[in-house]
């Protein structure tokens, strides 16, 4: 299974509780402090990979969220780190967090390298829907991609995920991780 960073249980309360193998899923934030702590306690209890999700420099207007005005559940991974208490006005506070407080919009191939300088873990790629970008990923040493368009919930009119899968077949390892229970494995 692949713990979301957003779990309302802690990384380390999931390893405690569960045999399964174990991936752990992050972001890039702008202080990069906090995604460090996250990966390292990661590989510390004992979770097999990290999965970087980098389709969300930003997040997508999520409307249904901010009609909802919907509030985040205690980010239990961040307590002690940071302060995750986000007021706002405009609807969805996850919004508010995530997109500008925490995510560091100038992610690129490049910090693939800074993430394997403070991790052993292997690191898999969570949001590819290309051919070009399935290589790339390749070329810069990840471990494994996931096909994702995150549940078209990011960017208007991508294209869905199972109709990419055939471009980036040679390089799949696995569809979504809502989707632990039906993982599919395409790398053959
Ligand atoms: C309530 C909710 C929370 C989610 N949280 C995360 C998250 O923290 N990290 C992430 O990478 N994706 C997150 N996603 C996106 C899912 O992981 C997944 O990409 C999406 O449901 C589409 O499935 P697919 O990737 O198999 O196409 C979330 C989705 C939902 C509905």
């Amino acid at each position: 299974m692949i713990l979301s960073y957003r779990s309302t249980c802690t990384i380390e309360e999931v390893a405690s509780s569960c045999n399964a193998v174990r991936f752990f899923q992050c972001y890039v934030y702008k202080r990069r402090d906090i995604s460090a702590n996250l990966v390292q306690r990661a590989e510390r209890c004992g979770y097999k990979a990290i999965v970087l999700t980098v389709d969300s420099p930003r997040l997508g207007r999520r409307e249904k969220d901010i009609k909802n005005k919907m509030v985040n559940p205690q980010l239990k991974n961040f307590e002690g780190l940071v302060s995750t208490q986000v007021s706002t006005d405009d609807g969805s506070n996850i919004e508010a967090f995530d997109a500008n407080t925490a995510f560091d919009a100038s992610l690129s191939w490049k910090d693939i390298g800074w993430l394997r300088s403070i991790t052993n873990l292997p690191v898999l790629l969570k949001g590819v829907l290309t051919h070009e970008d399935a290589i790339k990923a390749v070329e810069v040493g990840v471990d494994g991609i996931v096909v994702s368009n995150h549940g078209a919930r990011q960017l208007d009119y991508v294209p869905p995920s199972i109709s990419v899968l055939e471009e980036v077949k040679p390089l799949i390892l696995a569809v979504g991780p809502a989707c632990s229970s039906q993982l599919l494995d395409f790398s053959t």
